[in-house]
């Protein structure tokens, strides 16, 4: 594992630090490397000469601070510090002292503040305990309201460490310099607005003191670029044949939704999937063919609302010729009988959208404890909130860890920071997405693509989960690469389905 997949608290960071000083690394020394390495980045980004404010806190945060505004200073930056606090810690108070001593200014009151290019924040780091309030509050935002860049030395101050929530108030960085090991807070949906670009500054915490503190297999992973192509069914072997890349079946698309199937076609076409089925009601037949010629598209009876009234698959293929079925975009939930009729298959199944919406309505832990295999749900919040009514939604990690142990079932639960559980509470986040996704669509894509990749790996030592994080990462990473290119609001879903190439090229 690489240190970028690690996701850690604040608990976890303080007994990783307190192993490494306890074998012998002095508290002076660590802080003085760190110093240096966020020195040594922010040299790339601020030019020199520039005028630098220094916010500092009582703590090691603000220890960091002060080792930063020193070796800027030297390196011809006009620093100056903001310091209101009368009481610091024993460190930080030695190396204010030393900063002053080198005639850096230093200011109680952000009345006589200069003004500056940039701004570090070295208020506070995992050691935050409490709101932030009063004078210190009305600092953080006089800063935001500055509205200059602004880079945070660990974590944001004012943000919680383990749950990303507000402390009162919190400074909006316009980057985040995370330091040794991602804290778990930078990767909740409630801290996006603060984090702004978050990168990891190793300070080559020994591998062994990570794993003796958070076990050998984390809870919690990062999904990152490394594990995300790891899985992916490249290279192909050289002897192979369509047959053996996986069949799956799309139940999907309805008279109303027609869009939703052939989305979700694109999506699966992408994953390289060798045969693919998709179900679809009669009258939508001959528009799938038109759209995805290479597609086994199976005309199914219909309501008279022109929603799939049966599966009915043509003879001597039922439901486990195939490796993967995926149900659920455009299908309407004007019949329920549907998720019934598939529930039993004996492969992986993906529900998304309405199948979720029906697995709702007709009891979603009783109508899953039927399955034998793996099952995946692919809700976004709505749809999370009706799947399980009765569950903490507060915390959105323990939110889905709960579920899926509840339901047996995989649960990503889409959002800014898609989030996936496995039925043992292990968790995957998805660090990096695009507002240029929340689109009609998006989803159906991302479903068609899981599916795919799904049906690939049969007899394979893939385990689900990863091939699920891979389809969210390949998935957020295609929706950057086209709003790269095409702004934000040029991220319709089929142009999305046009991007996920791309991204393996890359
Ligand atoms: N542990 C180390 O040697 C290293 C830590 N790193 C950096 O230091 C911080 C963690 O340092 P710590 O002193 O534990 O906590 P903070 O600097 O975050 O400051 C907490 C400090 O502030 C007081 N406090 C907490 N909440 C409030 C509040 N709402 N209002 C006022 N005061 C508050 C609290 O009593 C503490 O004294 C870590 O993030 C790193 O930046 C180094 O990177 C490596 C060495
Ligand atoms: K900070």
């Amino acid at each position: 594992m690489t240190k970028e997949q690690f996701v850690v608290t604040a608990t976890q960071m303080r007994q990783i630090e307190a192993r490494i000083f306890t074998a012998g690394m002095p508290v002076a020394a660590l802080m003085e490397k760190v110093g240096g390495l966020i020195c040594q980045r922010l040299q790339a980004i601020i030019s020199p000469g520039k005028c630098v404010g220094i916010l500092v806190g009582p703590g090691h945060n603000g220890g960091d601070a002060l080792v930063v505004a020193r070796e800027l200073h030297f390196r011809g930056y006009q620093v100056w510090i903001y310091q209101p606090f009368s009481k610091l810690k024993e460190l930080t108070s030695q190396h204010f002292q030393y900063t002053q001593s080198l005639k850096i200014p230093c200011y109680q009151e952000i009345s006589q503040l200069p003004s500056y290019d940039f701004l570090i924040d070295g208020l506070f780091g995992f050691g935050l305990e409490r709101e932030i309030t009063d004078s210190i509050a009305a600092a953080v935002n006089y800063f935001n309201h500055k509205n200059q860049p602004i880079i945070s030395i660990d974590i944001p101050s004012g943000l919680h460490t383990d749950t990303g929530e507000v402390l009162g108030t919190a400074i909006q960085a316009t980057y985040t310099f995370c330091l040794g090991l991602w804290k778990q807070g930078l990767l909740q949906e409630q801290a996006l607005p603060y984090v702004g670009k978050a990168e990891l500054i190793d300070f080559d915490i020994p591998l062994a003191d990570i794993h003796a503190v958070i076990g050998d297999i984390p809870k919690i992973k990062r999904i990152t670029q490394t594990t995300a192509l790891s899985t992916l069914p490249l290279p192909r072997p050289l002897i192979t044949h369509k047959y053996k890349q996986g069949h799956l079946l799309l139940i999907c698309g309805s008279q109303r939704y027609a869009g939703g199937a052939i989305l979700t076609g694109l999506g699966a076409r992408a994953s390289g999937v060798g045969m693919l089925s998709i179900a679809v009601p009669e009258s939508l037949k001959m528009l799938l063919v038109s759209q995805l010629p290479e597609a086994l598209i199976i005309g199914c009876p219909e309501t008279e609302t022109g929603a799939i009234a049966s599966v009915q698959l043509p003879e001597n293929i039922d439901l486990n010729s195939f490796t993967a079925i995926a149900c659920g975009p455009g299908l309407t939930k004007d019949n329920i009988s549907i998720v019934p009729e598939i529930i039993q298959c004996e492969c992986p199944l993906i529900l998304d959208a309405d199948a979720l919406n029906i697995l709702a309505q007709i009891g979603t832990i009783p109508t899953l404890k039927q399955r034998k295999s793996a099952t995946v749900l692919t809700p976004h919040t709505g749809e999370f909130k009706r799947l399980f009514p009765n569950i903490d939604h507060t915390d959105r990690i323990k939110a889905i860890q709960t579920a899926a142990q509840e339901s047996g079932a995989i649960v990503l639960l889409k959002g800014a920071r898609t989030a996936i559980s496995n039925p043992q509470g292990n968790v995957w986040i998805n660090p990096e997405s695009t507002p240029a996704l929340a689109r009609g669509g998006s989803g159906d894509v991302l479903t068609g693509l899981l599916g795919g990749l799904l049906a690939q790996i049969m007899n394979k030592e893939i385990f689900i989960e990863d091939i699920v994080a891979t389809a969210a990462w390949w998935h957020s990473q295609a929706g950057i690469l086209a709003a790269q290119t095409r702004t934000e609001l040029g991220v319709d879903a089929f142009t999305l389905t046009q991007y996920l190439m791309p991204v393996l090229k890359k």
